[in-house]
């Protein structure tokens, strides 16, 4: 606790800031240097790689990811072995990069979420209303398997007071990248893809963050991956939207994805895979008589799918005609044919990638969660939002001490 009272004090600290996403294609790892906290906060980015999950390694997180009946025994013993896990991929990066453990100053781990169930999502008789996420990969094993204190477990706070516990990218957003002289949106397309809005502020004044949004939009590569895999089990993605390239829209089949009650849904909300998966596709293929489409026309109406969800939401958040700077980070980035559709649905928006604004498209989500553990324990909570928009303003993530 000495440590973490130094740690509060120091002008910069060294932070790593850990990401598994729903994409299962690895842990992002992010070395980070913060100095200060708050709007004052200044981030260089030290070092960052992507740990490669091998297939046993997805095999074993999908015996429970996003699934509504698993083995009690099994999601236990995943809980310690991907933290034991995690700490070997960090020790990892930092013999590659000739990093010390003892020259950082804390992890920040995000987990693996196995489970998001906002209300809307689940309708459990028993839990009406009630939000709930599960993320496994206990912060413990990270802070012994490593000596560097953790901190883990962020969204739980966020579901405390009054969110879903995602997204979360919108502290960091905020803090990091408002501005004074650009109205801009900042998107992210991870296997779910979500934005946050960020009017032209400063963040250090007093009213800043009261206009700020932050969202998810529905899918963004989940559904184009499940496909992908179900067709060429040897591959993982479509690499630079090739096959989806070679395909043609279905007209009624996306017509009849887009019928989902969550896309027409106020905002913010949230979602996963537990609803965005191939029982969704399958059953909108039943319905619509495509059971036996071409797997190109299949992904050309799924990347269409993730754009118009994108679109939709942009457009419930700031009326029929945006026209704003759009910075697009995470993998779906990557995908040309995406962002077309993007850039054809949003045609007064700007598209650019988050590099731009000097942080490396892969490495964005890592990197806010290395900024939640700074502000966890050298921060103040930060008022974003307003109105049903408000979003929690609370510190997150708990404290897990290596000895
Ligand atoms: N070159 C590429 N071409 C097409 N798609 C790509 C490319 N590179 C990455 N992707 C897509 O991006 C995905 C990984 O994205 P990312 O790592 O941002 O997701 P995530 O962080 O796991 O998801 P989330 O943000 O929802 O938690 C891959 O599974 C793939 O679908
Ligand atoms: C429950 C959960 O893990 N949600 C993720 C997921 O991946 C993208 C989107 O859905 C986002 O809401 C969130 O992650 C980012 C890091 C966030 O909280 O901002």
């Amino acid at each position: 606790m000495h440590r973490l009272a130094q740690l509060a004090q120091q002008p910069s600290r060294r932070i790593i800031g850990l990401m598994s996403g729903t994409s299962l294609d690895g842990l992002d790892v992010a070395l980070c240097r913060l100095h200060g906290h708050g709007p004052a906060t200044r981030l260089e980015l030290e070092h960052f790689a992507t740990v490669g999950y091998d297939e046993e390694f997805r095999r074993r997180v999908r015996q429970v990811f996003a699934r509504e009946q698993v083995s009690l025994e099994y999601l236990t013993l995943l809980h310690a072995w991907l933290g034991r896990a995690h700490a070997r991929m960090v020790l990892d990066c930092l013999r590659e990069w000739q990093v010390a453990p003892a020259e950082v100053d804390l992890l920040a781990s995000h987990g693996q979420t196995v489970y998001h169930a906002p209300a809307h999502q689940h309708q459990h008789p028993d839990f009406p209303g009630l939000n709930a996420t599960l993320q496994l990969g206990d912060a413990d094993h990270l802070a012994v398997g490593t000596g560097i204190i953790t901190v883990g477990d962020f969204r739980q706070k966020h579901v405390a007071g009054g969110g879903e516990g995602a997204p979360l990218a919108t502290y960091g957003d905020f803090l990091l990248l408002s501005s004074p002289n650009e109205e801009r949106l900042l998107l992210n397309l991870g296997g779910i893809a979500n934005f946050t809005y960020l009017p032209r502020t400063n963040a250090a004044s007093a009213q800043a963050g009261s206009a700020a949004l932050s969202t998810d939009t529905g899918p963004g590569n989940t559904l184009l991956d499940a496909v992908v895999r179900q067709h060429f089990p040897h591959l993982s993605f479509d690499e630079d939207g090739r096959l989806g390239a070679a395909g043609t829209v279905h007209p009624e089949l996306l017509a009849e994805l887009l019928k989902h009650p969550f896309f027409a849904a106020a905002l913010p909300k949230t979602t996963g895979p537990e609803l965005f998966n191939l029982a969704y596709l399958h059953a909108a293929q039943v319905c619509t008589g495509t059971a036996d489409l071409a797997v190109e026309d299949l992904l050309a109406t799924l990347v269409e799918l993730s754009a118009t969800g994108v679109a939709r939401a942009v457009r419930l958040a700031l009326g029929p005609q945006p026209a704003l700077a759009v910075y697009a980070s995470g993998g779906g980035a990557h995908n040309p044919v995406l962002m077309a559709a993007l850039q054809r649905l949003l045609p007064a928006c700007r598209f650019a990638s988050t590099a731009v604004l000097g942080v490396p498209p892969d490495a964005k989500e890592a990197i806010l969660f290395a900024l939640l553990a700074n502000e966890a324990v050298a921060g103040q909570p930060v008022s974003i939002g307003a109105g049903s928009q408000r979003v929690p303003a609370i510190r997150m993530g708990k404290i897990s001490l290596p000895d």
